[in-house]
């Protein structure tokens, strides 16, 4: 089974007042540590941003930035993009703004027996859509929602019946994300 790592770093970091790719903890940027978790578990990771922010990425790095149909309408659109430009069997989501997440984590989504199209992290009732699994079977379906202007992740998921994985309290803090420098603040004090 064929494995690729989708990193989401094409958000607009409003909220941020920065790019959040590049955002610094402990001496590494953000990206970095999300890429270096996908890396572990997938066969080719493949860093999906916008126009803007695409040179600032080291060579080395796949990088791509969302399809033109569908660019600037958030993370269901790069999901979708990277699924075109690489087929696999199954699909590791990440976003860059999520810097603290861990192998343990998708280990844990990846042990559950399920063959939902999508498996998702959840932590009291809370759904994280962006931290999951996806079969290479929902391309067509994120196309077809995509091509009605419906760029709605979470809705998305519910409407084909995505999987749920209740997270342990004690990796909870892998969910951790950082939409505000002031939650950059709290994450390096407690990393
Ligand atoms: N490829 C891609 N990624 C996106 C897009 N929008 C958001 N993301 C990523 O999805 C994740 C969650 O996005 P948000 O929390 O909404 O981040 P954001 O849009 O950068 O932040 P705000 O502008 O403050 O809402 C982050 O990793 C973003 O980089 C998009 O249009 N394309």
């Amino acid at each position: 089974m064929s494995r690729v790592g989708i990193l989401l770093a094409g958000g607009a970091s409003r909220r941020f007042g920065s790019p959040k790719a590049f955002a610094t903890i402990n001496g590494q940027y953000a990206y970095e540590r999300v890429y270096a978790t996908l890396q572990a578990i997938t066969d080719h990771v493949v860093i999906v941003t916008r126009e803007e922010l695409i040179n600032k990425f080291p060579n080395h790095y796949d990088v791509i930035t969302d399809a033109t149909d569908f660019k600037g309408n958030g993370p269901l659109a790069g999901i979708w993009t990277a699924m075109t430009e690489h087929l696999a069997s199954e699909y590791i989501v990440a976003p860059c703004d999520m810097p603290l997440l861990r192998v343990s984590l998708y280990r844990m989504l990846q042990s559950t027996e399920e063959n939902a199209p999508v498996i998702y992290a959840q932590y009291e009732g809370r759904g994280h859509p962006l931290v999951s699994i996806w079969q290479s079977r929902t391309k067509v379906e994120i196309e077809r929602q995509l091509e009605m202007n419906d760029f709605r992740v979470f809705a998305f998921v519910e409407k084909v019946k995505g999987k749920a994985v209740d997270i342990h309290s004690s990796d909870a803090f892998q969910l951790t994300n950082m939409n505000t420098p002031e939650d950059l603040e709290r994450m390096i004090t407690d990393d």
